[in-house]
């Protein structure tokens, strides 16, 4: 651990993130009434290149008219290698609602793609008097984002969260997969006979939750594009939970429910928290640093880590 001490992501659930293409107006009501703490409306790669004009004008209207609750409400605008782009940035930014919390800036590549969007929403937020700060979130979804992961979580004071996107992630390191997420067929090691899967996503979303958690940002993992395979999502999302991410994409509104399941804190890993947490208080008690919790050794670290959970827990309890 450095003398800098790490800092501290936003404090709200992000346990799901339910998408929409922003071409499909008639399921806004719908998004708005799931369980997700996220909303992403969609003006990217859900859009097809005909509709982004009235995907725009859908979103931005719906931004105001819709009620939301307490969703954390995101548009995802188009890359930076697009002529769409500085439009949905300037279009959202000019006429929708101070309801809009984020936009989401798709295949970041380098910290200077994170710092030329702030340019460009600074200056309209200034323009137009807006008073509340958009905040980012990125997708590393390329060769580039993930090279210069950190530099992008560092990128901007904007920065709230970074998923990975397991899609165009795998076009981009041309990985021999049309899947997205979740298990691959030919990723496997053998040994007498038996196949043993292996994960090919785990390096990236480590270099991720490395990158965000440096920089106080929340490690998202992205779409698992099967949605007929619960248990498949399930897994996915259980790596990414044990990995340090705290939440994951739905991209159909099944999925929500499996991302709340795995991504909210049991109550078993709660109250076992709490004890490790009891048993160390007893344990400074008694003027010591590590004691026996079950017969396995805990120490001051265990400390932190109990906390972790307990504070995801209170976190989305009370919000
Ligand atoms: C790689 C990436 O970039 S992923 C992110 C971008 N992709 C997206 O945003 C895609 C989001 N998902 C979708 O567009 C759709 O869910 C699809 C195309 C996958 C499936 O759509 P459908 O064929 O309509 O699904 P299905 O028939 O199972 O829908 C069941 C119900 O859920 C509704 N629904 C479908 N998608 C959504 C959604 N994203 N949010 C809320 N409700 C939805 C349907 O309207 C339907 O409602 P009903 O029962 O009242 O009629
Ligand atoms: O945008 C998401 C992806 O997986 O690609
Ligand atoms: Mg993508």
């Amino acid at each position: 651990m450095s003398f800098r001490i790490q800092p501290t992501p936003v404090s709200r659930p992000n346990r799901c993130q339910l998408f929409g293409p922003g071409s499909r107006p008639q399921i806004f009501e719908k998004m708005a009434a799931s369980e997700a703490d996220v909303i992403n409306l969609d003006l990217e790669d859900s859009v097809a290149p005909d509709d982004k004009d009235s995907a725009r004008r859908n979103v931005i209207e719906a931004i105001g008219d819709i009620d939301w609750g307490k969703k954390h409400l995101s548009v995802r605008i188009n890359g930076l290698d697009t002529p769409y782009w500085y439009r949905d940035v300037v279009e959202l930014l000019e006429n929708a609602s101070d309801r809009l919390d984020q936009i989401m800036i798709p295949k970041a590549g380098c910290g200077a793609d994170i710092y030329a969007v702030d340019a460009l929403v600074t200056a309209v937020e200034r323009a137009k008097g807006r008073t509340k700060p958009i905040g980012f979130e990125v997708i590393i979804e390329s060769a580039a984002g993930i090279a210069h992961v950190e530099e992008i979580a560092a990128a901007s004071p904007r920065m709230q969260a970074m998923s990975l996107g397991a899609a165009d992630f795998a076009a981009s390191m041309g990985m021999a997969t049309t899947g997205i997420g979740g298990t691959q067929e030919n990723y496997y090691m053998h040994r007498e006979g038996e196949r043993y899967w292996s994960d090919p996503w785990h390096w990236a979303q480590a270099a991720i939750v490395a990158a965000c958690r440096t920089h106080g940002v929340l490690p998202v993992d992205g779409p698992f594009g099967d949605f007929s395979d619960d248990e498949g999502f399930r897994a996915q999302a259980r790596r990414s939970a044990t990995l340090g991410m705290v939440g994951k994409w739905a991209i159909h509104p099944k999925q929500v429910a499996l991302a709340n399941e795995v991504f909210t804190p049991s109550d078993e890993a709660v109250a076992e928290a709490r004890e490790i947490l009891a048993a160390m208080e007893k344990a400074k008690a008694e003027g010591a640093g590590a004691t026996v919790y079950k017969g396995r050794l805990v120490d001051i670290a265990s400390i932190k880590q109990a906390e972790v959970i307990v504070q995801q827990a209170e976190m989305i309890a009370g919000r």
